[in-house]
């Protein structure tokens, strides 16, 4: 059986929805809570692509029974009173997204938060969507950089729920937006005001999250993205070569992944001799666990036991005015030739009263 609007109408009016998503983030810095979202984080065959029953048992039998408690102290060093800080960010920006559509759109339309893994979910999101009226969902998943990890999950997600609708909405999935000129912008920007507030550094690290090196020589499109990404924020600052490079960081498991790996690279630079080092993530369009603790913390601690001075992180485009504007365009870019409003919206607002007793008596008797 397939599902439905609950109390569908007939003259139900038809809106535009979008859903905003990123990764996930566990509900409580503990080991319960985080066995519950690495079980679902790491079950992923597009997150972990190897053998299905070898990889369940190692899983079950290793990984959830050690990984959790580690991962939740780490997570513990990063909670805020209002939670985990990639979930208080993303609602934030889903908020500051909504009021700039409205700017724009004059059709009825809504907007909701979805995260992969944990809470809220996909098919939350998705059929919040569907009770308020969508007929058309357009998906944003906030990574710049296309990957099958992360994006490709995020539409396999998507997928699932749909596939067990009975009216599947009309479909826009946004893949990246790793060289769009307003997101390089925005990064130029954050780094430009870094500099202006503490100085230049002799070096700009662009750390991005790796994976394993395997999925590039499959044909993962993530590496030269994040590597383009990287190079045109540099152009755009005109900053010589040999003063920015590009790392990967958050190594998981014994793979070889993407390299250079960062935490090697910051030991090596603060063992060459560097005093300070600035690192932006660009890869994380929302501050989390990967950037706070790893980058902030641990990495900042390496390039100091190693000789550094100071390691300067600067933090994701988050809120910014420069990062939701260029994400609302994004949004209103993809939607051209969607029409706004439909005929029945259009003469709705006409005459409200009207239009649905015409619905009534002409358009369907049930
Ligand atoms: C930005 C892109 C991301 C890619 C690509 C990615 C790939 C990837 N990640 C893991 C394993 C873990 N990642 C974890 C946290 C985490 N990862 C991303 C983003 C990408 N991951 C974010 C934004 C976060 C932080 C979430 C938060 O709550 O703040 C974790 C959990 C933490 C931990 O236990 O270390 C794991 C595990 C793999 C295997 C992978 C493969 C391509
Ligand atoms: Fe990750
Ligand atoms: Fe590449």
């Amino acid at each position: 059986m397939f599902s439905a609007k609950p109390n569908a109408r007939h003259d139900d009016i038809p809106r535009l929805g979008v859903l905003i998503t990123n990764l996930g983030t566990p509900d409580a810095p503990t080991a319960p809570a985080l066995r519950r979202y690495l079980a679902e984080f790491l079950g992923d065959p597009r997150v972990v692509e190897i053998n299905r029953p070898l990889w369940w048992l190692i899983l079950h039998g290793i990984v959830l029974r050690t990984r959790p408690k580690k991962s939740a102290a780490a997570y513990a060093e990063v909670w805020e009173d209002e939670g985990s800080p990639l979930l208080t960010i993303s609602k934030a920006q889903v908020a500051g997204i909504s009021e700039r559509l409205a700017e724009k759109l004059s059709g009825p339309f809504s907007v909701e938060l979805a995260m992969r893994y944990g809470n809220p979910s996909i098919r939350e999101g998705l059929r919040k969507l569907r009770e308020q009226g969508a007929e058309r969902i357009i998906v944003l998943p906030l990574y710049p950089q296309y990957s099958a990890a992360t994006v490709g999950s995020t539409y396999d997600a998507v997928f699932d729920e749909l596939k067990r609708w009975r009216w599947v909405p009309e479909l826009r999935l946004i893949g990246q937006y790793h060289d769009d000129p307003d997101y390089i912008e925005a990064l130029a920007n954050t780094i430009t005001e870094h500099w202006s507030e503490h100085g230049r550094a002799e070096k700009i690290l662009f750390s991005f999250h790796g994976t394993p090196r395997r999925y590039l020589l499959n044909g993962d499109p993530y590496h030269c993205q994040c590597q383009k990404t990287a190079r045109l924020v540099a152009e755009r600052l005109e900053i010589p070569d040999g003063e920015w490079q590009v790392t990967f960081q958050s190594l998981f498991g014994r793979e070889v992944w993407l390299q250079p790996y960062t935490d090697a690279t910051v030991e090596a630079l603060a063992k060459s001799g560097m005093k300070k080092l600035d690192v932006i993530c660009a890869g994380f369009s929302a501050d989390c666990l990967e950037t706070l603790e790893e980058i902030e913390g641990e990495n900042a601690e390496i390039f100091e036991e190693h000789g550094g001075e100071s390691l300067r992180y600067i933090r994701a485009l988050n809120s910014r005015d420069d990062h939701l504007n260029m994400l609302t365009d994004l949004l209103m870019d993809n939607l051209q030739g969607w029409p706004e409003a439909s005929p029945e919206v259009k003469r709705n607002r006409r005459d409200p009263a009207a239009t649905r007793q015409r619905a009534k008596e002409m358009d369907c008797d049930y």
